[in-house]
């Protein structure tokens, strides 16, 4: 069937826009009004929350209490003014009509009558009455007589479809398995735009089942390519968000993708959706204060995702807890040298180091020990008696002693110099810069993988972002400096408040002028010191969720959800078992994908360490991107990679078969460009990938920009541009409507996981393909 849904039953379609038979314009314009009066509604709800925010924003003083609440109000309403603009298109989408005579519409938020019995004028799609919008099937109507899918463009309704849920009508070419046909074959085949849309009119079953999950628990969702992994992940956030608000609003959830141009490509969905609490991150953002943009060789990122840079890392502390061979002299001024010998200072490390404090708070004891070692010293010397009989001093003497020790700034240099308070950035910084150090830490690792982890420090890589993180459990956050820090920054913001106090001290003349007229007015300054105004503004600076969430290293997601989870590391995969102590997680990813080296091929491998068997596996198995034609041709490349793995079934064919071409290799970038520009202008309305080795970009990347001045290449690349070039890597989870791979052999050469590489490569079209082989 060309462009059509490859065969489904029991379901009689109707379908119109104006003019069409059998669905006559009446019900159009009777829908219209309907769909007319929702938007009034719409507007009405967003003018409330406007005033209220309005309201809010321009009240002042009160109690703490009053203030906090006022706070809260100004996020609720400033957030329901943003959800009821995001809802603007395609507010309502579905009707459904049942047996007993009801008629249920469907949309992006639920919308009630408030002038009658609260009666819900349009379904939220995630609430349970709107779950017969996405199951009923003609063998299993549940109580549904009819789906109505409403199209509709600005507040317009363009068109209408229906599907008679009626098992004696059953048509044999009809799709059981499919929910409203015509919609989803319009949206598979429309031109894509460079950003992903929702697929909320359209989920399917399958979808349906794993969106609506139960929210504990780990669940992982294995899926080809193009099977909706992406976009099923989206709207489960967008989901459990919806149905454990009070849970998930405080402790927030978390969405991990595997780079800047993914996310950017998905980043309207979950607004469209109307939630915009949903934390998006890269393994490259997960260290708060961190920007890991820094690239390096797969091998050298695979070394560091292993599992054994734990041992690594804490013998790279413990290298830093340092015993010397010979005696230490510390210099006193007025005294006389103090000693420390190697044992001295190898029992206080044993005894820190079996307190099982991490480094930074374990140097505590370390300093007790030690101090009182020199302590006992200087004792010896000032109180020995002359006449051999017991120390003089007493238990007083001996503190205030030690006291004056801990202040010695030579005994400080010389504690700091035996035991380093350490951040992260430092202990992976020194061990990356030193040969030495990585042999003491990594004997374990042969000598070229010693090598692979030796450079001098410039900045941060998305696999040091893991490595970091451990680190930070390793030496855990030194109470002293976070303590320094906040003190840091209470000075800052009193010195702030200081200073917008004098400006209201200098203008208050002018106010009282402008005001008055002759009652008494209390002015700014009257009412609040620094320190007030400080208080003031941090119960002001109330952060979202999100917000705090992505600035504390320490926060406990209440769900996280990891898209192209084949991806991750095992020591990434460790960074996000800490941010998810409850383990509610959702994964979803193809095995049958992986690129990275340190990625998996299988998650009872990643999960069992973590949550042992108890996970749970759903398999998604209708590809909805990739057309048959197109499938055919990956899936023989599947075959390389595991004789045991099938492809996803795809939904449609366009009975366009994929072009194959061999080229003389000095050809090659002519030939781009000549079937590049062939293909852009068969899109009328469309995107062109161009997926090539990643050896070949700096090559085929210029010479395809100057033949087409549209085209975007680059580490981030405008998806919304045209034509586009990219990596495999780069390419990752996105799709476009033709697309051209160059160079298959050279792509598999270029990775032990190449063969991974092409079959994503060669998936990532919703029309058209093109292969360029170049001839050897
Ligand atoms: N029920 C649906 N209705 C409409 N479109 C859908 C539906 N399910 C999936 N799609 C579309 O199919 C395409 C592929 O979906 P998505 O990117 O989520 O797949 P994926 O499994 O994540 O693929 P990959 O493994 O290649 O990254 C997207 O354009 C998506 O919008």
């Amino acid at each position: 069937m060309r462009d059509g849904l490859s065969s489904n039953s029991g379901v009689v379609q109707h379908s119109g826009g104006p003019g069409d038979s059998p669905i006559h314009d009446d019900e159009i314009g009777q829908e219209q009004e309907y769909v007319s009066m929702l938007y009034g509604r719409l507007d009405a709800l967003r003018e409330q929350a406007t005033h209220r925010l309005a309201e809010q924003l321009r009240a002042t003083g009160g109690t703490l209490q009053a203030r906090s609440q006022r706070d809260s109000a100004v996020r609720m309403y400033g957030e329901q003014v943003e959800q009821y603009s995001a809802v603007e298109q395609g507010l309502c989408f579905g009707r459904l009509d049942t047996d007993d005579g009801g008629r249920h519409y469907i949309g992006r938020i639920g919308i009630f009558d408030s002038d009658g019995d609260y009666d819900p004028l349009l379904i939220d799609w995630r609430a349970p009455a709107a779950r017969a919008f996405y199951l009923a099937t003609a063998a299993n109507p549940q109580g549904v007589h009819r789906r109505r899918h409403l199209r509709t463009r600005q507040r317009k309704v363009t068109g209408l479809n229906d599907e008679v849920l009626d098992i004696a009508a059953a048509s044999p070419t009809a799709h059981e398995e499919l929910t409203g046909e015509a919609a989803l074959l319009a949206a598979l085949t429309a031109g894509r735009t460079g950003r992903m849309r929702d697929i909320v009119e359209t989920i399917q079953a399958e979808q349906d089942t794993v969106i609506r999950a139960e929210l504990p628990g780990t669940l992982v969702v294995q899926g080809g390519p193009g099977t909706g992994k992406t976009a099923v992940a989206l709207h489960r956030a967008a989901y459990l968000l919806y149905t454990h608000r009070r849970e998930l609003a405080t402790r927030g959830v978390l969405l991990v993708g595997p780079n800047a141009t993914f996310l950017r490509y998905i980043s309207q969905v979950l607004p469209a959706l109307a939630e915009t609490g949903v934390l998006l991150r890269t393994q490259a953002d997960l260290f708060p204060g961190v920007t890991a943009r820094r690239t390096e060789g797969a091998e050298a990122a695979a070394l560091k995702g292993r599992a054994v840079l734990v041992e690594v890392l804490a013998a790279a502390v413990r290298d830093r807890q340092w015993v010397p061979d010979e005696p230490l002299e510390i210099e006193q001024p007025q005294r006389e040298i103090l000693v420390l010998h190697p044992e001295t200072v190898r029992a206080a490390r044993d005894r820190a180091r079996r307190s099982g404090r991490p480094h930074n708070l374990a140097r505590a004891v370390f300093d007790v020990e030690l101090v009182h070692a020199l302590a006992a010293q200087v004792a010896e010397r000032i109180g020995a008696d002359p006449l051999g009989g017991e120390n003089l001093l007493e238990e007083a003497d001996l503190a205030e002693i030690r006291r004056e020790l801990r202040d010695d700034p030579e005994v400080r240099a010389t504690l700091d110099h035996l035991w380093p308070l350490l951040t992260p950035q430092q202990l992976l910084a020194d061990l990356y810069a030193d040969p030495a150090r990585i042999a003491t830490a990594a004997p374990m690792l042969t000598e070229a993988e010693q090598a692979l982890l030796h450079r001098q420090p410039s900045g941060w890589t998305p696999a040091d972002v893991p490595l970091l993180d451990e680190a930070a459990e390793l030496l855990g956050e030194d109470d002293r400096a976070a303590a320094a820090r906040r003190e840091r920054l209470r000075t800052l913001q009193r010195e702030y408040a200081e200073g917008v106090l004098e400006i209201a001290r200098g203008s208050r003349s002018i106010d009282v002028e402008d005001e008055a007229d002759g009652g008494e007015i209390l002015g700014v300054t009257d009412l609040l010191d620094a320190d007030r105004m400080v208080e003031r503004q941090e119960e002001g600076d109330r952060l979202t969720t999100a917000q705090r969430a992505a600035a504390d290293r320490s926060w406990a997601f209440g769900h996280i959800i990891v898209d192209e989870a084949q991806e991750l590391s095992p020591m990434a995969w460790r960074l996000l078992m800490r941010r998810c102590p409850s383990r509610s997680m959702t994964i979803v990813g193809d095995v049958a994908q992986t690129g990275a080296l340190a990625g998996t091929a299988s998650w009872a491998e990643v999960l069992e360490p973590y949550v042992a068997r108890r996970w749970r596996l759903t398999e998604l198995a209708v590809s909805y991107r990739t057309p048959a034609e197109i499938m055919a041709v990956a899936a023989e490349v599947l075959a390389q990679i595991d004789p045991t793995l099938r492809p996803p079934r795809s939904v449609r064919s366009t009975g366009v078969p994929p072009i194959d071409r061999s080229v003389a290799p000095e050809r090659l970038a002519a030939e781009l460009v000549d079937a590049a520009t062939a293909t852009a202008a068969t899109l009328t309305d469309g995107r062109l990938g161009v997926i090539v080795p990643a050896a070949r970009v700096a090559d085929l990347g210029p010479a395809l920009a100057d033949a087409i001045p549209e085209a975007t290449v680059g580490d981030q690349p405008d998806l919304k541009g045209r034509t586009v070039l990219l990596t495999v890597a780069q390419a990752k989870g996105l799709e476009f409507d033709a697309v051209l791979v160059v160079d298959p052999d050279g792509i598999v050469a270029e990775s032990p996981r190449g063969r991974n590489d092409l079959y994503v490569a060669l998936t990532r079209a919703t029309q058209r393909l093109t292969v360029l082989r170049p001839t050897s």
